[in-house]
């Protein structure tokens, strides 16, 4: 395909040439003059003469008219867009204006075109670089870095440690951290009576329990973050929570004035937060060095290559060198810590506002599974999985409040979606959230909190929507989670564990929802402040 004349460019052209014919004392009003310029241009005659996407239907966020739609984890931004969506007439894709700087993005609505850009043409479309420069640090160079061919080989590496053949023989392990979790919870509402307090949050302790499992499944380390902590390591992911500071967002502003690009350039200026996460980022990554390492060692003796664990698994591949390995299992634990921490968050979060599926899920439980007090219990992969209502609930979770509720993408190549031609550079969002709660795809309870969609003849796997792609929590195509079976069986055996052994509710039930969006995903912003409330005979 021939290259499309791009009109967005001819402005940095123009930038170059306003710049190098500035005189220093008209720099100043010249410089006001340029931002206003641009501002105007960029506000008011790109969306309408001069952008190439012009053939694209143009939403404005609307907020939603009823204020009192439940809880869930889209950004009120993003969910303003939705009902844009379902009111102006679209072929999947709408294009919208970004509030704050006034980028150019596409919103991707409609099955085909998400069809089109994750499964059937998802090599033409990656990660922009801002959010490569920013998940780079923590994430290390790993998988979900990786494009091209770099990407299918070690995709095709890692892919026999995350099959199900494979994570069966993780439910123990999973198992024995929830029993770690719930001793943890017990010791700390029935502590000594200053520290007393029936009342947890539930981030903390959903954090340490998902870093410690991947450290146990992913690399046969056993980091005990939920003895310790004060942990250096952990401390370390906890810098991914800070907020922006005032100088970086004044930074940013005014960098906005200037480029579109200024969220590619903001990770590179180490000061405030940026600095923090890349002293973070060098101890992390020297730790899963020093682990690496130590597991190689521990493979060179015949004795010890049956290891369950996933780094195990993966060197057995023979695909990967060692600092290959450091970069995946940094990918790993920022990739796979967060989102299940959230996601067991959001679990707690549900079964406090729904007693009675509290309730039910706990008789089922405690029917089918050995009291998660034995310490000598253990479980299955066909002992969990076969526990109807709570897979049915953990699916629920999993698709009304998604712990990426949504992810971006940008063409990598002039190419085509939907019958729209769409120039290199075009950015997409798509609004995972908003698919997954699409009455189109649920039915008229989309928005309603309902695990027994998730029962019945053939419902099982997919709770009734009427197109695979409606579940997007994990997406779909090359580019899909590959922990999702992991991360859905550790969630299993986690939510049992807890609604066996407590009676939950929220601290405070009216108080107001807000969101943290900060670091990788959403969860409610005060962590799920929970009382327990130990139920003894299980
Ligand atoms: C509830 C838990 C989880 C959710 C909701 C989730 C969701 C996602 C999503 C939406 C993506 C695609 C991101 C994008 O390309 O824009 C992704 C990718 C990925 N996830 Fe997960 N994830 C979860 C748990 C895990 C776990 C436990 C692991 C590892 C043990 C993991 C490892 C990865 C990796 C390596 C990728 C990149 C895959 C690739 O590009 O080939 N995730 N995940």
């Amino acid at each position: 395909m021939s290259a499309m004349p791009n009109l967005s460019n001819m402005w940095p052209r123009l930038n170059l040439f306003f710049f190098q014919s500035l005189q220093l004392p008209f720099a100043l009003p010249a410089i006001l003059a340029y931002v206003l310029l641009r501002y105007i241009y960029r506000k008011y005659f790109y969306p309408k003469f001069f952008t190439p996407l012009k053939p694209i239907p143009l939403a404005t966020p609307t907020p939603p008219k009823n204020g009192k739609e439940e809880a869930t984890s889209t950004r009120k931004g993003v969910a303003a867009l939705r009902h844009a969506a379902a009111t102006i007439p679209n072929n999947g894709l709408l294009r919208f204006y970004r509030e704050n700087d006034h980028s150019e993005q596409v919103l991707v609505t409609g099955i085909k075109a998400l069809n089109e850009i994750l499964v059937l043409n998802a090599s033409s479309f990656g990660k922009p670089e801002s959010v490569r420069r920013r998940l780079y640090s923590f994430a290390g160079n790993g998988l979900l870095l990786a494009e091209g061919e770099t990407h299918k080989v070690q995709r095709k590496g890692l892919m026999p440690a995350f099959s199900f053949r494979h994570i069966k023989d993780l439910y123990p392990i999973f198992w024995s951290k929830s029993r770690d979790l719930v001793k943890v919870l017990e010791k700390e509402i029935s502590g000594d009576a200053s520290s007393k307090s029936d009342v947890i949050v539930m981030r903390t302790w959903a954090t340490r329990t998902t870093l410690d499992i991947l450290g146990l499944a992913g690399m046969d380390h056993d980091f005990r973050f939920l003895d310790d902590p004060n942990n250096l390591l952990i401390q370390q992911y906890e810098k991914t929570q800070i907020p922006y500071s005032r100088t970086e967002i004044l930074i940013g502003f005014v960098l906005s004035l200037f480029t579109s690009n200024y969220e590619a350039i903001l990770p590179l200026i180490p000061i405030g937060r940026v600095r923090l996460l890349q002293e973070g980022a060098k101890y992390i990554r020297q730790v899963c060095r020093e682990l690496i390492q130590e597991k190689w060692n521990k493979m060179s003796n015949a004795e010890s290559q049956s290891g369950v664990d996933i780094i195990s698994a993966a060197l057995k591949s023979d695909v990967f060198t060692t600092e290959n390995l450091v970069d995946h299992m940094m990918t790993f634990l920022a990739a796979g810590h967060a989102t299940t921490s959230h996601a067991l968050q959001w679990s707690v979060y549900a079964l406090c506002k729904h007693q009675d599926m509290q309730q039910r899920l706990r008789e089922e439980v405690r029917n089918h599974l050995p009291s998660i007090s034995d310490p000598e219990s253990t479980v299955t992969a066909n002992d969990v999985d076969s526990l109807s209502y709570l897979h049915a609930f953990c699916n629920e979770v999993l698709r009304f409040y998604p712990s990426i509720p949504a992810t971006v993408r940008e063409a990598m190549c002039d190419t085509t979606i939907a019958g729209y031609r769409i120039p290199k550079g075009t950015g997409f969002l798509i609004p995972i959230g908003l698919v997954n709660h699409d009455p189109e795809l649920w039915g008229p309870t989309a928005s309603t909190f309902d695990p027994d969609r998730w029962l019945g003849e053939g419902r099982g796997n997919s709770g009734g929507v009427k197109n695979h792609l409606g579940f997007l929590t994990f997406l779909h195509g090359p580019r899909s989670c590959i922990g999702s079976g992991f991360a859905k069986a550790e969630l299993a055996c986690l939510v049992a564990a807890i609604v066996g052994r407590f009676q939950m509710e929220l601290e405070d039930p009216t108080r107001k929802f807000e969101l943290s969006s900060v670091g990788i995903g959403t969860s409610p912003k005060d962590g799920v402040r929970t009382r327990l409330k130990i139920l003894n005979g299980w």
